[in-house]
C-alpha cells in the first residue's frame, strides 16, 4: 500500500503539490488524475524517494522509498520513457538495470516477452518509436517483480492495440494482488482501466473515491428538448415553463436545451400546458469525461483562450474541502513537520492556502458559471 499524509513540495514559490492525502491500495488499479501541471508526477517522484517532500510524508508499504530493503524488487516504476542510453538495446539497457538489483538475466527475457518486444530486444533504442520506448519503460518497472508498480501516463505514444494492451496489463498486475498506480489526464482512459480514483488539481486533492461512485456521484440524468426552430420564441416560453415547474434549463450550442430536475413525461405536460410543441425530448446521461472537466476546470494551468472566453476558467474555491481518505485516523496526524492532516483551507491548523491569494495574471473569473454548452456534445455517450 502507498500511503501520503500532508504531502506538499513546493519548488521555490512555486507550489507544486498541497496537502495531499490519499491510500493506494493493493488489488485494485488506482487511477490518479489530473489536468496538465496538476503535481501527478511530482507526487509519483516524492513516492519513489526522487523528490523530497517540503512537508508531509509518503510510505510505500509504511516505509518512506528510501527506507525500504531492496527497494528495485519491491517497487517498479514507468517515470520518464526517455530516460533511456539510447546508444544501447533494449536488453543491454535491462540486463544494465537487472544487474544493479541482482536479478538474473533470464528475467530480461521474459519481461521482453512480456511487453512484446522479443523481436526487437536486441536494435538499439533511439531508434524506437515512442510506443516502443513505453514498452521499454515498463519492461524495466516490471523487471523485478515488484508487489508495488507506479506508471507515470503509460499509454503517451501507444496506438490502440497498445492502449489496449496497457490496460489488460495494470489490470491483470492488480489481479494477482499488486498495487497499481497509474497516472492520466485522460478521465475516459482511467474510466476503462482504474476501479479507484484519485482526481487533483492544481496540487489539491479533488476527489478520492472508486471509479464506480465517480459515475454515480457525476454522471446526472437530464433531457434534453427542442422546440421547432423556426420559432425561437417557443423555446423562451418553454424555459420559463420549465423554470416555473421546479426544472433547471441551460441552453445548448444546437439550440436545445438541457433540462434537469423533472422527468420526462413532466416535461411533455408542462410543454403541452403552455402549448409549445417539441421536436425533441430524450434522455441521456452526462458522460464520465465531462463530469471530469467540470470536476477538474477550476483547476487548470494551461487553457485556450477561446476557453476563457466562454467561461470556463474557474479557481478552487477556497475552503474547498474534497471527499476522500482522511489520514488523521491513522499515523498521518504524527507526520513529521506536516500540515494538519485533513485540514482543508479555512480549518483550523490548515497551512495557508498558496492558491487563495489572487493570481495576478489570471483573468478576470466569472462566477460558477453552468455546464457549458459546448461541452455537452458527448452526450449519451459515457466513457464507461
Ligand atoms: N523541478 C521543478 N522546478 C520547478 N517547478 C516544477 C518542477 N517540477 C515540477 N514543477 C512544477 O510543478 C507543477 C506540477 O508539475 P508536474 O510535472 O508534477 O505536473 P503533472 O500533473 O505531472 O503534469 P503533466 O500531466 O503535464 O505531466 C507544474 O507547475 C510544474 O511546472
Amino acid at each position: 500500500m502507498i500511503e501520503a499524509a500532508g504531502l506538499t513540495k513546493r519548488y521555490g514559490a512555486k507550489t507544486a503539490v498541497y496537502n495531499l492525502s490519499f491510500q493506494v491500495r493493493p488489488g485494485t488499479v488506482t487511477g490518479f488524475l489530473g489536468p496538465n501541471g496538476s503535481g501527478k508526477s511530482t507526487t509519483m517522484r516524492m513516492v519513489l524517494g526522487l523528490d523530497q517532500p517540503t512537508s508531509g510524508r509518503v510510505t510505500i508499504g509504511g516505509h518512506p522509498f528510501r527506507e525500504l530493503p531492496n527497494a528495485p524488487r519491491q517497487v517498479g516504476a514507468l517515470l520518464d520513457a526517455k530516460a533511456v542510453h539510447g546508444g544501447r538495446s533494449a536488453r543491454q539497457h535491462l540486463l544494465c538495470l537487472a544487474q544493479l538489483s541482482g536479478i538474473p538475466a533470464r528475467r530480461v527475457d521474459e519481461v521482453l516477452g512480456v511487453v512484446g518486444l522479443q523481436d526487437v530486444a536486441r536494435r538499439r533504442s533511439k531508434g524506437f518509436s515512442l510506443g516502443m520506448g513505453q514498452r521499454l519503460g515498463i519492461a524495466a518497472a516490471l523487471l523485478g517483480d515488484p508487489q508495488v508498480l507506479l506508471f507515470d501516463e503509460p499509454v503517451n505514444g501507444l496506438d490502440p492495440e497498445g492502449i489496449l494492451w496497457v490496460r489488460n496489463l495494470m489490470k491483470s498486475l492488480a489481479a494477482e494482488g499488486r498495487t497499481v498506480f497509474v497516472s492520466s489526464h485522460l478521465m475516459s482512459e482511467m474510466a476503462l482501466t482504474a476501479e479507484h480514483l484519485i482526481v487533483i488539481g492544481r496540487g489539491q486533492l479533488l476527489s478520492d473515491m472508486s471509479v464506480k461512485d465517480f459515475i454515480s456521484q457525476n454522471s446526472a440524468d437530464f433531457a434534453r428538448v427542442r422546440t421547432p426552430d423556426t420559432e425561437p420564441e417557443l423555446r423562451e416560453k418553454l424555459t420559463a415553463a420549465l423554470i416555473e415547474a421546479g426544472g433547471q434549463v441551460l441552453p445548448e450550442q444546437d439550440g436545445g436545451l438541457r433540462v434537469t430536475g423533472l422527468p420526462l413525461p413532466r416535461i411533455s405536460d408542462v410543454a403541452h400546458d403552455v402549448d409549445v410543441r417539441l421536436w425533441e425530448l430524450s434522455p441521456h446521461q452526462a458522460s464520465l469525461e465531462e463530469a471530469y472537466m467540470r470536476l477538474t476546470q477550476g483547476a487548470v494551468d494551461y487553457r485556450s483562450t477561446a476557453d476563457q472566453r466562454i467561461g470556463l476558467h474557474q479557481q478552487v474555491p477556497a475552503g474547498y474541502t474534497p471527499v476522500g481518505y482522511n489520514p488523521a485516523d491513522s499515523w498521518g496526524a504524527q507526520a513529521a513537520g506536516a500540515p494538519q492532516p485533513g485540514g482543508g483551507y479555512g480549518q483550523p491548523g490548515a497551512q495557508p492556502n498558496p492558491y487563495a491569494a489572487p493570481q495576478p495574471q489570471a483573468p478576470p473569473q466569472p462566477p460558477r458559471s453552468p455546464a457549458p454548452a459546448d461541452l455537452n456534445k458527448r452526450d449519451n455517450e459515457d466513457a464507461r
